[in-house]
């Protein structure tokens, strides 16, 4: 397939992918926005609304980032968002949350910088740019390009704190790209859900989240309780906790604030099964709200868009339940 005459938006926002060795400091930081490699008869533009490692990317980045598709997705045929790749799964899936439009929006970043040997950088963000402007990703919503392999933003995590093949997430790639000398060979195997948008127009919520270990006997829940309008706990296996637990998730629930139970697990989904005290049926029963297949992380994304929606416990319940997202 010829790309000629085609309109590409490239996002730069930092990570890896943006940085280089810092002269006279203790390691990297993001300096420069990626060269996009060379695609002929491809009309490139280049943003970059922010410039920063991912670890400090807020929800409000992600807000103006989602903005700015919006307004460029009109005048593109596809956009390519470069990112660090330690919190990418949370920018793609608030982005899969928060946009409405059927152009294609690929993610990508790398796990090496430019000075060193095994630099991904220029073959994700070629496979990003191939893979955006292909008609058949029409309609899909944002998805990550890693490696070749293509994951939509819901599942998608990242694996591996240091290898090149960074990303998975349980069931795995929807899709597949390589290329051979100038031609992309593109293969879809599934298509996303589609799911309903949540944008709005501001981020007005809290949400906390705190992770379960064994002998955890509620510490630090209390005052995340008291400062956040909702909390998301990274449970054990399909959504159990200590005893203890049990009441004071009863109490924010019964006070109208969302518990949303996920698991700490790296896959599988959050089930109603044990009814001893602080079991996941209990919890359930106590007014807790089930994350389904959502990581906690991902799923402090959509509580903290629903809750600046203004939607209440019932509706939100609602929604996960129904794994509207
Ligand atoms: N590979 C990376 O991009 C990691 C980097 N710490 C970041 O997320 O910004």
């Amino acid at each position: 397939m010829t790309l000629a005459g085609r309109r590409l938006a490239v996002i730069h926002t930092g990570g890896t992918i943006a940085s280089r060795p810092d002269p006279g400091g203790p390691g990297l930081t993001p300096q420069q926005a990626p060269a996009v490699p060379g695609l002929p008869g491809v009309t490139v533009t280049a943003h970059q609304p922010f410039r920063l490692p991912s670890p400090h990317v807020t929800p409000e980045h992600m807000l103006r980032l989602a903005r700015l598709i919006e307004r460029l997705a009109p005048d593109a045929d596809g956009i390519v968002v470069t990112h660090g790749t330690d919190t990418l799964e949370e920018t793609a899936f608030f982005l899969h949350l928060a946009l409405a439009t059927d152009t294609p929006v690929l993610l990508t970043g790398s796990m090496r910088h430019a000075e060193e040997v095994s630099w991904d950088g220029p073959g994700n963000l070629l496979d990003a740019a191939h893979v955006a402007l292909h008609p058949d990703s029409r309609g899909r919503g944002p998805l990550v390009v890693f490696g070749g392999d293509l994951f939509d933003a819901r599942t998608v995590t990242k694996v591996h704190t240091s290898a090149v093949d960074a990303f998975g997430g349980y069931p795995g790639p929807i899709g597949r790209i390589d290329r051979t000398g100038e031609t992309a060979h593109l293969r879809f195997f599934a298509r996303p859900e589609a799911r309903p948008v949540y944008a709005p127009a501001r981020l007005g919520a809290r949400v906390e989240i705190l992770y379960a270990y064994a002998g955890w006997q509620g510490e630090g829940y209390e005052g995340a309780a008291a400062r956040a309008d909702g909390l998301v706990i990274a449970a054990l296996g399909t959504g159990n906790l200590p005893a203890e637990l049990l009441p004071l998730v009863a109490a924010s629930a019964g006070a109208g604030q969302p518990v949303v139970i996920a698991t700490r697990t790296h896959a599988g989904p959050i089930l109603p099964v044990y009814g001893y005290p602080g079991g996941g049926a209990t919890l359930v029963a106590a007014g807790a709200i089930p994350a389904s297949f959502l990581n906690a992380h991902k799923a402090r994304l959509l509580l903290l868009l629903l809750l600046s929606l203004g939607h209440g416990l019932e509706e939100i319940r609602g929604v996960f339940g129904a794994g509207e997202f």
